[in-house]
Parts: structure tokens; C-alpha cells; sequence
């Protein structure tokens, strides 16, 4: 690549920081909090706020700048909630939308095709954690005691 090229277009690691991470991370979860949809399901299971807040910037740390600060089972922790597509699209619309309102273009992308992949991946674990699986295409069903 040419030089002049290359100066231009500034590495994503110097664009996504902590303190972006931050950001994001604090605005997303406070706009969570005001859901009605998704509100509810947080404020039912998480008792110490800051403390899932230091610990989603750690994972999305570990994601997008790969500083392996988060360790722990997210997989699990999503098995059990009372969620199906619905609340994932909400999810991911609330959090395309606080990437964009706050992240250079570049890096907001880079945001939010992570959530999306990641988000996939929650629903087809949680579909088999509920003896179910999704086909390509295929999204997660309401749990059975929870279909009204
Ligand atoms: C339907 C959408 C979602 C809902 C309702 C939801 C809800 C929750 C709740 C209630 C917890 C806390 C669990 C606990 O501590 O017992 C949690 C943890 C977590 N969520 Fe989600 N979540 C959703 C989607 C996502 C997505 C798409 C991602 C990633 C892109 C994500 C990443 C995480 C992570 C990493 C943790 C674990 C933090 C830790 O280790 O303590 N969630 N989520």
C-alpha cells in the first residue's frame, strides 16, 4: 500500500479504545434499563449494576481489541431467561443504534456486526438448551410456558 494510503485510513485499534468501549457500553445499558421489553429481564437478575457494567466492558474489550480481560460463561448465563427473537432484535437495534449515535462509522460497524454474530450464536444455544435446533435462517421461539 501506498504510504499516503496508509496514513489515512487510521487502524481500528486506534479508533475502538476503553474508553469508547465505555462509552458505549454505559449509554447501551442505560437505554436497556428504560426498555419496557428488555427493562424488565435485567432489572429482575442483575443486583449490582456497576458491576455488569465493568464486566461488559471487559468482554467487549475482549472482543474487539482481543485484551482477553473477560473470562466467563455467557453462554450459560443466557440459558435461562425468558427471551425469544423478539428481545434479541430489540437488543440489537437499542445497541446498532447507541454505536452509531456515538462511534466513527468504521468502528461502530465493527460493533455491531460482533453483536450480531454473537447474538446469533446466544439464540441457537439457547434453542439447544431448550432441546431445540435451529436450522440456518431459523430464529429462537418463545419458551413454551412463555408463548402468549
Ligand atoms: C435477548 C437479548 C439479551 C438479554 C435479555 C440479555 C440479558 C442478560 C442478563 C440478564 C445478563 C446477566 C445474567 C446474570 O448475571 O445472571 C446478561 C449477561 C451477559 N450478556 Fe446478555 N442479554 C442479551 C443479549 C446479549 C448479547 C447479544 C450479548 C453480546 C453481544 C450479551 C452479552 C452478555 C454477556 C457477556 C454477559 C455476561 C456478563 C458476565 O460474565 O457477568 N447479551 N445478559
Amino acid at each position: 500500500m501506498h504510504v499516503m494510503e496508509s496514513a489515512m485510513v487510521a487502524p481500528v485499534e486506534d479508533i475502538i479504545t476503553e474508553a469508547l468501549i465505555d462509552r458505549v457500553v454505559r449509554t447501551f445499558y442505560a437505554s436497556v434499563q428504560t426498555d419496557p421489553q428488555l427493562g424488565p429481564i435485567f432489572a429482575a437478575r442483575i443486583t449490582n449494576w456497576d458491576a455488569h457494567l465493568n464486566r461488559m466492558c471487559a468482554f467487549w474489550s475482549s472482543v474487539l481489541l482481543m485484551s482477553g480481560r473477560y473470562h466467563g460463561q455467557p453462554m450459560q448465563l443466557h440459558q435461562g431467561l425468558p427471551v425469544d427473537a423478539r428481545h434479541f432484535d430489540r437488543w440489537l437495534e437499542l445497541f446498532a443504534q447507541t454505536a452509531r449515535s456515538i462511534c466513527p462509522p468504521v468502528a461502530a460497524e465493527q460493533f455491531v456486526s460482533r453483536a450480531e454474530r454473537i447474538a446469533e450464536s446466544l439464540e441457537l444455544g439457547i434453542a439447544a438448551s431448550r432441546g431445540g435446533w435451529l436450522r440456518k435462517g431459523e430464529r429462537l421461539a418463545p419458551a413454551s410456558a412463555d408463548s402468549a
